[in-house]
């Protein structure tokens, strides 16, 4: 992406440099909510290379001591942007480290509520801050002062709770404005970033709407056709809108109907997505192609192989006969990118397990040689829901729960036949209507129910049935990373057991999955 493209050249911004705490994104969402734009990179980052030049910099938090031989380092460039620094924990205790190195082990690790001793009443960092509550989360501290900083608040356990440059803008606190535990934290980033950075608070959906489609028409220019797989489900809802708002039918939309999409799916978010929204949408149906795969597989990770290389076989043959005007290729591919996905890849972390393969339709841009168009990007999802609602896309879709790509593949648990697909997907269809009457969708971050592999016995018109069960999930959670089962009342579940027994053929049992993520997760499979 060419540097004027990118939104850290159109918005102000605040640059958040990551040195791996699990809160870092927090920083980055806390300015974003009061309308400052920010943007996390990894702590290794070249100032050189960065392409725009930040309002302020933050140095985060981060599990390493900074006088381990292994201990990530911030390119001192920094220092020469000649704007104002905050360090949070790590981050300050970095800064105590290239300016004297006075950092160490403390006599006692501090994990919790604190209360913050401002010193200085006028220091604009702290204004609002005095006798707050205030989150640690450290093992190592100061043991002095950095060369040429004084002191600006203490706590209990922190002599050196807040310090400041005598003669710079750069700050370093010991404990952790961004999560919600401080109690006063957002007031402090806000005077770190609107009163000492100076940074505008003009990032609103309503800017960004505008901002983003006159960046899409440049990068594509007057006739360049872009290509893109759209799922219904709201990411990639809102970048085709955005898309069509504008470059309107040079925006080629394909969604696979695999087989293993919801009740009436296809056709809901055909009529949605054209008839209400004005997107060039087709809608290929390779249902048979998909099931014919899968086949005799009972594997997850099988299935989501199949189902990922499929899905990629079939978006490029459909791709092949979208014939631009121009009489050229097609020359981008559109993707729904968030930014918790880009934090992901690039947050500074070392290798983690993969319990699943989430990103089933990953392997399209190394085939494909387009070039890539991710207007979500620098969005996290709140902001794309909000982004949607500006857009016109109807309420109920933009609060939709979210769906796998593999989708009742891996619902049905064992294998995938037409058959079982069916059950599950009328048992799931039941479920979410009921919850929708009850009024409980918002409530609830993914609702669906499993077709179990297993048979039990019941009796119905005094018959003797030997049929499958159906397990429902419910789960609140706020990334996914975690869950918990949500509580229903009993009658509610009375009355969905009820009907998936009475009206889909096949069901026996139902029962209610009460486990947390983790130990388990989310999707059965
Ligand atoms: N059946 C499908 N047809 C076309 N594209 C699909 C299909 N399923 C998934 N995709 C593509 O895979 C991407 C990732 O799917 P994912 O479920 O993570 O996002 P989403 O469907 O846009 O939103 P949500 O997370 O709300 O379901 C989608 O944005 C879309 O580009
Ligand atoms: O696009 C996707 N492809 C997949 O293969 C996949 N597996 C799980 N999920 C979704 O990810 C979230 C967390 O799910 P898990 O706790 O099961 O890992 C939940 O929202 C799941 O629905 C997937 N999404
Ligand atoms: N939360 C942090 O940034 C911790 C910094 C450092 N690892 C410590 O234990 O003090
Ligand atoms: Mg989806």
């Amino acid at each position: 992406m060419a540097a004027d493209e990118q939104v850290s050249n159109m918005f102000d911004t605040i640059l958040v440099l990551d040195f791996g705490s699990q809160y870092s994104h927090l920083i980055t969402r806390r300015l974003r909510e009061f309308n400052i734009y920010a943007e996390m990179l990894p702590c290794t980052q070249k100032i050189s290379e960065l392409g725009w030049t930040p309002k302020g910099v933050i140095l985060s938090g981060g599990p390493y001591s900074v006088y381990a031989e292994d201990a990530p380092h911030v390119d001192h460039a920094i220092f020469d942007l000649n704007v104002p620094i905050l360090g949070i924990c790590y981050g300050m205790q970095e800064l105590a480290w290239i300016n004297g190195k006075q950092v160490g082990r403390g006599d006692k690790r501090e994990y919790g509520p604190s209360t913050l001793n401002v010193l200085d009443d006028a220091n604009p960092l702290f204004k609002g801050m005095n006798n707050s509550t205030v989150w640690m989360s450290h093992g190592d501290k100061l043991h002095g002062l950095p060369t040429g900083y004084k002191t600006i608040a203490t706590s209990d356990n922190s002599p050196f709770c807040g310090v400041v440059h005598e003669t710079k803008p750069i700050y370093g606190i010991q404990f952790h404005p961004e999560v919600t535990h401080s109690t006063q934290g957002k007031t402090l980033l806000k005077n770190f970033a609107v009163d000492l950075c100076h940074a505008k608070q003009n990032w609103t959906m309503e800017n960004f709407i505008d901002t983003e489609i006159n960046r899409i028409r440049k990068l594509v220019g007057p006739t360049a056709e872009v290509i893109g797989a759209v799922s219904g489900g709201v990411d990639s809802t809102v970048a085709s809108k955005l898309m069509t708002e504008a470059i309107g039918e040079r925006f080629h939309a394909i969604l696979v109907d695999n087989g293993v999409l919801r009740l009436n799916e296809a056709a809901n978010v055909k009529k949605t997505l054209v008839e209400g929204l004005g997107i060039n949408l087709n809608v290929v149906d390779a249902s048979e192609e998909f099931l014919t795969k899968l086949k005799g597989v009972t594997d997850p990770e099988k299935k989501r192989k199949i189902i990922g290389n499929t899905f990629i076989h079939v978006f490029e043959r459909e791709a092949e006969k979208i014939k631009p005007k121009d009489g050229k290729d097609i020359e981008f591919l559109l993707q729904g990118t968030l930014y918790p996905d880009v934090i992901e890849s690039i947050s500074f972390k070392g290798p983690s397990q993969t319990i699943k393969t989430h990103h089933n339709v990953g392997g399209l841009l190394e085939n494909m040689k387009l070039k890539l168009i991710e207007p979500l990007r620098e969005l996290f999802k709140d902001e794309v829901r909000h982004l949607g609602e500006l857009l016109g896309i109807p309420h109920d879709l933009v609060w939709r729960h979210p769906f796998p790509g593999p989708g009742i593949a891996i619902r049905v648990l064992g294998e995938v036949t037409k058959e079982q697909v069916e059950i599950a997907r009328k048992a799931d269809n039941i479920y979410i209507e009921e919850i929708k009457q009850a009024g409980l969708y918002n409530q609830i971050s993914q609702a669906f129910a499993c077709l179990l592999p297993v048979k039990s016995v019941g009796v119905m018109g005094d018959q003797r049935t030997y049929d499958q069960v159906i397990a429902l999930r419910a789960i609140e959670t706020t990334d996914f990373m975690t869950a918990d089962w949500f509580p229903f009342e009993h009658s509610f579940l009375k009355k969905v057991a009820a009907r998936i027994v009475n009206e889909v053929d096949g069901v026996a049992r139902v029962t209610y999955d009460i486990t947390s993520k983790p130990p388990a997760t989310v999707e059965w499979e």
